[in-house]
């Protein structure tokens, strides 16, 4: 099969993995089950006391690896950077589950939740309500809705059809997660899905600056989408800031929410590099 582009790829084999998830029961037991547990921890509120205080608001992640760059960290402990994330003022964590592509499991998020008390995004590519009341029943506390991975990768722009049900399988996932008392981020990297993520009604918006089919990351995907964004929604900036001068860049264009994760992965002590990026 040829494939569009990575993210295409991935989509294929999280449809085997979803296949293999339904086949071990019902929806309806596993969102029993999730709604049974305490309940989640308030990302977005966690999120905005950064933002009250004039202070950047982090999203630090924990992955292993990316298809883009291999291995990032070979000494992974996903419960002490969790830790050290804590201590150096991140606001939430982002944990890759994905196995396959990114190193990641649901036993990391899991380590990671319980050492620290920050809310946890569980990143992975989320296409079935299985995957959401799974998402719950891990820990994780918001859900990751990526935009591209509803659109026909073969038909540039999609028909008006095809959004219309884009945006019906996408509010499917939402509403079970809000239910379920989970945040939902909603990724996008251009205007056409930028529309479509404006369908749902989660207020956290990640403008992923990496190209899915080049891998190249280019912070002006950002800044171009940014105006577009209406004020009653949290903009999210994902992906390729590595520097203190990109911070600043995105500071100065009142960018106040970071996703970061390959900087603080190569450095010896993730949460001291999170405090130096952002000190
Ligand atoms: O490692 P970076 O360049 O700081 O990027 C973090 C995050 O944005 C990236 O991991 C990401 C953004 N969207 C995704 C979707 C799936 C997997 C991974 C991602």
């Amino acid at each position: 099969m040829i494939m569009a582009n990575i993210l295409q790829e991935i989509v294929a084999t999280k449809r085997q993995e979803i296949a293999a998830l339904k086949a071990q029961g019902s929806l309806a037991v596993l969102r029993r089950q999730a709604e049974a547990l305490p309940p989640p921890r308030d990302f977005i509120g966690a999120l905005r006391k950064k933002l009250a205080l004039g202070l950047p608001a982090v999203i630090a992640e924990i992955k292993k690896a990316s298809p883009s760059k291999g291995v990032l960290r070979e000494q992974f402990d996903p419960a002490a950077i969790a830790v050290s994330y804590g201590q150096h003022g991140a606001a939430c964590l982002s944990v890759l589950t994905d196995q396959q592509y990114f190193g990641g499991s649901a036993e990391y998020l899991k380590q990671a939740r319980s050492a620290c008390d920050l809310p946890v995004l569980r990143k992975d590519f989320m296409l079935d309500e299985y995957q959401v009341a799974e998402a719950r029943l891990m820990g994780a506390d918001c859900i990751l809705i990526i935009v591209a991975a509803f659109r026909d990768p073969f038909i540039s722009a999609g028909s008006h059809r095809q959004q219309e049900e884009a945006v019906v399988e996408m509010r499917k996932l939402e509403s079970l997660a809000h239910a379920l008392g989970m945040a939902v981020l909603v990724e996008v990297h251009d205007g056409a899905e930028l529309e479509l993520a404006l369908e749902l009604a989660s207020p956290l918006i990640g403008i992923n600056n990496r190209n899915l089919h080049t891998f190249e990351t280019r912070l002006d995907t950002t800044l171009h989408l940014l105006d577009r964004i209406p004020p009653d929604r949290m903009a999210i900036t994902e992906s390729g800031v590595l520097t203190p001068d990109d911070v600043a860049l995105m500071r100065g264009h009142g960018v106040g929410i970071f996703l970061v994760g390959e900087a603080f992965m190569r450095a010896p002590d993730p949460g001291t590099e999170l405090a130096r990026l952002f000190g």
